[in-house]
């Protein structure tokens, strides 16, 4: 079998596997800057450590999961395969793996497949009979949660080696971000390094060479507890953001770095797939019956965590819907719409640089702990 006695392919969720074991810790870095020396030796640094152990355990049980189902999901990504087929193996195996429970453990946010000039948040809706070719590049995207708490990485997969380049300039600039987070550091110099790594590398595209570019509109991110975006965003260019902003003992971020051989900047564009309620959302009164059922439905399945159009037409969408002549999506896109319009959902919709272009992604989720940095979605494939 595979490692820690899980099978091929993997079908035992992490917890059982690690029953009565830690489970394992993801990279460990130090807190860079001579000011936090201090860090790796300070008992009371690890006193505080110690206090977060049950927080540490969900954080890596989630990144566990995360490593098993992208290692799966790696063997049966090839050109031909269906979008919407990759998804949901990948969301299914998801579920198996972190045992999912309701709010209480399951899949974060929509498996991300964005290709080629879109960036982010694009994952097929119903119908979608996109199929993946050898000349795209894919970002994969997606996220586990363990009561709230959630792991938040991406990858780039290619099958043609034209854009290796184009892959190595954001590796290098995610693991780069990384390198330079710590306790104390200013997002904006993180933003600034990040950009120069980018804007070293050129690519080659059928005789004709392209600078990378960082996208100067997408961002890293803090992370709370059943919520994907805590409000501290982490720039990817220089004067990305105000030069006081920190990041503290404690946070959990997740970089994500953005390489263009496009514009460099992405607007909203195509058929939206994401979703999600506000974190602060409005307490607002509902007319239609079909928004207060959806909004129920909702509340209990996804939470404050981003869902998508495919989810809401699982057998459990419960009986808020009746198959219409375009099955069950006529019933829930209106009141989806209405949600939106009256501020309670916000839509996500794919985020795009100019048509022809690529781009592509590296993300790492990590905790900044007392006395250590950890990247605990670190694995041997990124
Ligand atoms: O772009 S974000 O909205 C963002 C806002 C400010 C800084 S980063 N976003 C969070 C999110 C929003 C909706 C989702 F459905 C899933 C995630 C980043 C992200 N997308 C995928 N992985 N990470
Ligand atoms: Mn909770
Ligand atoms: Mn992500
Ligand atoms: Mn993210």
């Amino acid at each position: 079998g595979g490692a820690y006695g899980q099978t091929d392919p993997p079908t035992i969720p992490v917890a059982e596997l690690f029953k009565g074991k830690e489970f394992p810790t993801g990279e460990i870095q130090n807190h860079p800057g001579e000011g936090n020396s201090f860090r790796e030796t300070s008992e009371e640094a690890r006193a505080r450590d110690r206090l977060n152990d049950d927080l540490y355990a969900k954080l890596r049980e989630g990144a566990e999961v995360h490593r098993q189902v992208r290692s799966y999901a790696q063997s049966f990504i090839k050109p031909g395969i269906k979008l919407v087929d990759m998804c949901e193996r990948l969301e299914n195996k998801n579920r198996e793996l972190v045992a999912e429970k309701g709010l209480e453990r399951g899949i974060a946010f929509p498996t991300g497949c964005s290709l080629n000039h879109v960036a982010a948040h694009y994952t097929p809706n119903s119908g979608d009979e996109t199929v993946l070719s050898y000349d795209d590049v894919m970002k994969v995207d997606f996220g586990v949660q363990i009561d709230g708490r959630i792991i938040d990485s991406a990858w780039t997969v290619s099958f043609n080696p034209r854009y290796d380049a184009l892959l190595d300039a954001v590796r290098q600039s995610t693991d780069t971000g990384v390198r330079l987070a710590g306790i104390d550091a200013r997002l904006c110099d993180i933003g600034e390094t990040i950009q120069e790594v980018m804007e070293s590398f050129e690519v080659e595209l059928d005789g004709k060479t392209y600078p990378v570019k960082a996208i100067r509109n997408l961002n890293g991110h803090s992370i709370g507890q059943h919520q994907i975006h805590g409000g501290k965003s982490i720039p990817i260019v220089k004067n990305g953001c105000e030069e006081s902003l920190i990041m503290e003992e404690g946070e959990i971020f997740a970089i994500e770095t953005f390489g263009s051989t496009g514009r460099g900047f992405v607007i909203e564009d195509m058929e939206c797939s994401h979703y999600m309620k506000r974190f602060d959302c409005p307490h607002v009164p509902l007319r239609m019956q079909s928004s207060k059922k959806l909004l129920a439905h909702i509340n209990k399945t996804f939470g404050t965590l981003a869902f998508c159009r495919r989810w809401l037409e699982r057998e459990d969408g419960g009986s808020a819907f009746v198959n219409g002549p375009q099955g069950k999506q006529d019933k829930y896109m209106g009141a989806l719409k209405n949600l939106c319009d009256v501020g309670i959902i916000q839509p996500y919709p794919p985020l795009c640089d100019v048509k022809g272009c690529y781009t592509a992604q590296y993300e790492q989720t990590f905790v900044l702990r007392p006395n250590c940095k950890e990247i605990l979605s670190r694995g041997d494939d990124y």
